[in-house]
């Protein structure tokens, strides 16, 4: 079970303030609850970080069953008033961007599609943040009716999840046969002026993983930011073994067979994707050739560069000494972590009738109390000491 961080308890039709129980100075390990009055301002935590990326789940509802993430049937969905309203949302929102530095909103499920507010919850969030960028992670299915309308609320971008173009494929590893829909959706958010469109794609062993250069090719003819992702163990099923997951070293691998990628000058910033500009290989067609690496080529050896490429190696190759994310679940938890095993019921004393000021010191608390890596004090998703959360990534906003 997960540990529920440090909500007070109210005194029963009180405020929360001074009626409230003080927090536990200290928790069983020693951390303090409480981050130290001289803790740097914003959403930092004990490792140097401060969070400025807020990721926001808008829904544990889903209508793809992915199996790297939810289970083919059984998952319960949350209770339809557990979960955040639209003007929830927004107050949250307006306490992590005016008091707490946030600088970027990405909105994620679940599927954010299958909520019926979407339109109106991002209207009104660029309603109160004529500046903020808003981006959303979405399976795609029902975007060619809706791109228009979130692009004229104020959606500033958004990533597609698109694992395969083979219909077969992608229903096996969705276990719903909707890739014409998602292709559609693709395509609507580029008309609609969503760019970059981006597309995440998780690899799976003997399911869609040589059919990476491929996507490839599709991906940069059209003008998508394709970006491959290693398995985490997030899925429902607790399938996931190190030994089997596809890693960033055999993803360089198998693109080479037809590209050659050399490292994106421009600066990574905190992103979960390492960018490589990509060439077509010429000459030889010799494959295999770069060792898992990417390699540093010559325009003129390997001819013009076609797009990018991203590679979001979480297991193999992580990224947590430079995170920037702080989590908000359907149901308003933080989750200062993807792997935290704790979080803290944000919405639960919003409802209790605190102030701003209150949730956002709640809040910098949760951070500040953020693991180092992977929910743990050291990196290593296949380490013995890992536990997976409870929660599978559809529940968590991933
Ligand atoms: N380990 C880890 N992986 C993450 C985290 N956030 C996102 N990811 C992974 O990155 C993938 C892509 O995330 P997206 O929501 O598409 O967006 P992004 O890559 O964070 O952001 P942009 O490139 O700015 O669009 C997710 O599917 C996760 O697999 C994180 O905080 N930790
Ligand atoms: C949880 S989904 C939520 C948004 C939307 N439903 C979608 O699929 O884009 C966000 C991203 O998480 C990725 N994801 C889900 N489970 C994962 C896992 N076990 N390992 C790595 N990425 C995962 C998906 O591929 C997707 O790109
Ligand atoms: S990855 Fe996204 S589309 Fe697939 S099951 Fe999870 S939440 Fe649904
Ligand atoms: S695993 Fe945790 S610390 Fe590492 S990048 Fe993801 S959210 Fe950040």
């Amino acid at each position: 079970m997960s540990v529920q961080l440090g909500l007070p308890q109210l005194r029963e039709g009180g405020a929360p303030g001074s009626g409230s129980q003080p927090l536990p100075v200290e928790r069983p390990d020693g951390i303090p609850a409480r981050r130290p009055a001289d803790a740097p301002a914003g959403l930092a935590d004990r490792y140097g970080r401060r969070a400025t990326d807020m990721r926001l789940s808008l829904t544990d509802k889903c209508n793809l069953r992915c199996t790297y993430c939810m289970p083919a049937e059984g998952l319960e969905w949350l209770a339809k008033q557990a979960v955040m309203t639209g003007e929830e949302i927004v107050r949250i929102v307006g306490i992590g961007v005016n008091l707490l530095g946030v600088r970027e909103l990405r909105l994620t499920g679940g599927e954010p599609l299958v909520r019926a507010d979407l339109v109106d919850i991002i209207g009104a969030l660029r309603q109160a943040h004529p500046e903020l960028p808003i981006s959303m992670t979405t399976n795609g299915v029902g975007l060619d009716r809706k791109a228009a309308a979130l692009k004229a609320a104020g959606l500033t971008r958004i990533n597609v999840s698109l694992d395969s173009l083979h219909e077969e494929t992608f229903t096996k590893l969705t276990r719903r046969p909707f890739l014409d829909r998602v292709l559609a959706g693709v395509d609507a958010a580029w008309a609609a002026g969503l760019g970059p469109v981006k597309l995440n794609a998780v690899l799976m062993r003997g399911i869609n993983d040589t059919e990476s250069p491929s996507l490839l090719a599709w991906a940069l003819e059209r003008g998508y930011e394709l970006r491959f992702i290693e398995q985490m163990p997030l899925d429902a099923d607790h399938g996931w073994t190190r030994r089997n997951m596809i890693t960033a070293a055999e993803i360089r691998e198998l693109l080479s067979e037809e590209f050659v990628l050399s490292p994106d000058p421009r600066a990574r910033d905190g992103a979960p994707a390492e960018r490589f500009e990509v060439r077509r290989r010429t000459g030889s067609g010799s494959s295999g050739d770069s060792g898992g690496s990417a390699e540093s080529a010559g325009a003129d050896s390997h001819g013009p560069v076609l797009g990018t490429v991203g590679i979001i190696a979480s297991v193999t190759e992580p990224f947590c000494s430079d995170c920037r994310r702080t989590r908000i679940t359907a149901e308003g938890k933080i989750m200062s972590c993807l792997f935290s095993r704790e979080e803290f019921d944000l919405l639960g004393l919003l409802r209790q009738g605190a102030g701003d000021e209150e949730l956002a010191e709640r809040w910098q608390d949760a951070m500040w109390l953020k693991p180092k890596a992977h929910g743990m004090d050291h990196v290593g998703l296949d380490a013995p000491d890992f536990v997976q959360p409870d929660r599978s990534m559809s529940a968590i906003g991933g």
